[in-house]
């Protein structure tokens, strides 16, 4: 249960127009990302990219497009990596479907994904996922150096940044005619460095803080977006930052859209050493972000669902 009294999710303004290195509000949205990361696992980031030409509306267009495609053609979209290619009615989370673009800053990989999708060719739907994806990107690449700068480590953001790839997934989320639940994406963390996530009007994404047992709500707007550390900042970070833990509930009659754009890092991924000291020995063996995937695809449903998995994987 959503308790009314929970707390809110931290909203940190990234869309303000003062927000430049070496400034005031650069050094205190350092800090607000830092402490909302390490004391929340998530936070909400306000950003207004979206709104210019009406382009959200074309990207929710663009979604209901997409699923309303027929089921065989949308199980055309294989990937063998964990959610990353069509998970749906085939899957066990039967309000739940979802469809993901890897690298898909790359104009080359939405057409990949839009020839599969429409063969006839549909111009318009690659040019709105490559868009959107960039634009992600780059909120997710301020929250990264902000973050950096913060710990003081500045001098490892342009190799962090030349490292990650992105994953962008389209969501779909009905309530069922026949199942009584209503948990169409069961409590999890994700296996990313970060996620960010954005959605229509529709609630339903819920997330828990660290150590606690209450669920906090996220309440969609035009210009919010979820930031949420994943299972690898969390080991990145020495365990500074945890993963957060999320969900999502579908009750209402409405349709719910979503996308979510996911970092990975190629190459081996540790621990700064600055993020190593007295207070916070190190806790984790260096890793690799598609190793850790295949432990993960690997792992019992069990497993899958531990909180522990990172530990288990490279905790030394
Ligand atoms: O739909 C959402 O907002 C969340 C999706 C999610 O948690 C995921 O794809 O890992
Ligand atoms: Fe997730």
């Amino acid at each position: 249960m959503v308790l009314e009294t929970a707390p809110k999710l931290p909203v940190i303004d990234l869309s303000r127009e003062d927000l430049k290195p070496g400034t005031s509000s650069w050094r205190s949205a350092c800090n607000d990302i830092r402490l909302a990361l390490e004391e929340y696992g998530s936070f909400v980031a306000v950003y207004d990219k979206l709104l210019a030409s009406d382009f959200r509306k074309k990207v929710f267009d663009a979604l209901e497009e997409l699923f309303d495609l027929p089921q065989e053609t949308k199980m055309k979209n294989v990937n063998p990596k964990p959610a990353h290619g069509y998970m749906g009615k085939i899957s066990v989370l039967p309000l739940h479907e979802g469809m993901g673009i890897e690298y898909a800053t790359n104009l080359e990989e939405c057409e990949k994904f839009t020839k599969l999708m429409w063969p006839q060719g549909n111009h318009q739907f690659s040019e709105i996922a490559h868009t959107y994806a960039n634009i992600v990107a780059e909120l997710q690449q301020l929250v990264m150096r902000l973050l950096f700068e913060s710990y003081g480590i500045e001098k490892h953001y342009e190799s962090h940044k030349g490292s990650t790839t992105y994953l962008l997934r389209f969501l779909k989320y009905r309530k069922s005619q026949t199942d009584r639940t209503n948990l169409a994406f069961k409590g999890h963390t994700d296996k990313s460095f970060v996620s960010i996530l954005h959605s229509n009007h529709v609630k339903g994404l819920e997330l828990r803080i660290k150590d606690g047992d209450q669920w906090l709500y996220f309440d969609p707007s035009p210009t919010s977006f979820v930031v949420i550390a994943g299972d690898v900042c969390m080991a990145w970070s020495n365990d500074r930052i945890q993963s957060c833990y999320h969900r999502v509930i579908v009750d209402g009659e409405e349709v719910r859209y979503a996308l979510g754009m996911f970092a990975f890092l190629n190459g081996t991924i540790q621990t700064p050493e600055e993020l190593i000291d007295d207070e916070h020995p190190l806790q984790y063996k260096p890793f690799d972000h598609q190793e850790l995937l295949r432990f993960y695809q690997s792992s019992t449903a069990q497993n899958k669902g531990d909180r522990n998995m990172m530990k288990v994987y490279c905790g030394v």
